[in-house]
């Protein structure tokens, strides 16, 4: 084993519903410990903010471009960082010369793969002087310039936890790990090790949009409201047959690739119904395209706490013989895996070891990626 570093890991991802921290202890290959994890919830205002971030990045041609409130945006997103990681470290005892290096995902205000255009906001340098840890931000661009499609990021981290369950019998091969956050993606790991990953359709995303514009809320709280509607079958399949599912090329996904129906679509139950099963039949669908069937579904990130997408998602996997597990039922953590993945790239990026693979992103060769914003560096540029 190589040498360990204590790792923050720390994620805003597109749900935009707050700030996922997680401390983790590894050389960059295997996981030696997990946690502690904390969630820090954006405030309304803030998430109107982000979502008027996305709109004004729409007209970003280079990704260096701030236009409109996307500068004083970053600025503020990266101050809720540093405050999330003083207050993680104070309710943990810990301080910042314990930790080594913090991996900073930042905000993806935009993403068109087809145009080697992604953009995380987030300001490594200024995450590095406010909290005197040296940062590993924007950790998508390279795999980008290298013919990749900067997204999932992830699937090495699945990888690493998966030869951590090799052990156990109720983990049948092949495993892929599902992660349901705004955007769905999936990670297949077969017997032999290798990976193939991509983005498997809307997650949460279209749920909470319908549940904030026709309730007010949002998010649809334990599939609350979903529990109370129907399936509707025509506007289910009008999502399921979207271009994305059967393309030749797996294609990773902006927020905005999948629109939320219309209000004449469907009532507010129907519609948080139906859009909960296109959640789930949308992985199966994704799912279609992987080299084997999976035996082994262990799914992570939001939408695991709706029990709805849960028992389709079960009934539509049991179908295909395959078994469903939530990530606790591993001893995984399923709300902090997003960020315990971005300590782990930090540390695999410090050693210049692979990000992205051409199964997980279609970049034309392993490559690393991520810049180091220094803490020793921004230190003495200040005695000057
Ligand atoms: N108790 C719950 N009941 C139902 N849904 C929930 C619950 N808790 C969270 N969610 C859903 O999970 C979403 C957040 O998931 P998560 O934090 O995994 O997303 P994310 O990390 O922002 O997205 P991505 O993985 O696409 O970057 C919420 O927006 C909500 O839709
Ligand atoms: C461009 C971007 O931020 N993509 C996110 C998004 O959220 C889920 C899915 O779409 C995934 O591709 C990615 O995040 C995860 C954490 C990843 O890169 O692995």
């Amino acid at each position: 084993m190589g040498k360990l570093s204590t790792a923050i890991g720390l994620m805003s991802g597109t749900s935009m519903d707050g700030i996922d921290v997680a401390l983790l202890r590894t050389d960059g290959e295997s996981v030696v410990q997990r946690g502690p994890s904390a969630g820090y919830a954006y405030d309304a205002r803030f998430r109107a903010r982000l979502k008027q971030g996305l709109e004004d990045a729409k007209s970003i041609a280079m990704r260096v471009e701030r236009p409109g409130t996307l500068a004083q945006l970053e600025r503020d997103l990266t101050l809720r960082h540093a405050e999330a990681v003083r207050t993680f470290l104070h309710e943990n005892n810990l301080l910042p010369e314990d930790i080594d290096v913090i991996g900073f995902h930042g905000q993806t205000v935009l993403h068109r793969p087809d145009e080697g255009l992604t953009v995380q906001i987030g300001d490594g340098d200024l995450l590095a002087h406010e909290t005197q840890i040296d940062v590993v931000y924007d950790m998508r661009a390279n795999d980008m310039v290298h013919g990749g499609q900067g997204a999932p990021l992830i699937p090495a981290y699945h990888a690493a936890l998966a030869r951590g369950l090799s052990e156990r019998q109720e983990v049948g091969a092949p495993v892929i790990f599902v992660n349901i956050g705004g955007i769905s993606n999936i990670t297949f790991i077969g017997a032999d090790g290798r990976i193939v990953a991509y983005d498997s359709g809307p997650g949460n995303t279209l749920i909470d949009q319908w549940v904030e514009a026709h309730a007010g809320i949002p998010y649809d709280q334990g599939g609350m409201i979903a529990s109370e509607g129907a399936v509707l079958v025509e506007l289910a399949e009008r999502y399921l047959s979207h271009p994305f599912f059967t393309a030749q090329k797996r294609c990773s996904l902006d927020r905005n690739d999948f629109a939320p129906p219309s209000s004449a679509d469907a009532s507010l139950e129907d519609g948080a119904r139906t859009l909960a099963y296109v959640t789930a039949a949308a992985i199966l669908r994704s799912a279609a395209h992987l080299p084997e069937a999976p035996a082994t579904y262990v799914v992570c990130g939001g939408g695991r706490l709706n029990p709805i997408i849960m028992k389709d998602l079960t009934n539509l996997a049991e179908a295909a013989h395959a078994r469903v597990l939530a990530a606790e039922a591993l001893e995984l953590n399923g709300d902090s895996m997003e960020a315990e993945a971005w300590a782990y790239l930090a540390v695999r990026s410090l050693r210049g070891l692979p990000l992205t693979y051409p199964g997980t992103t279609g970049v034309d060769r392993p490559v690393s990626g991520g810049r180091l914003a220094s803490k020793v560096i921004d230190a003495e540029a200040e005695q000057g």
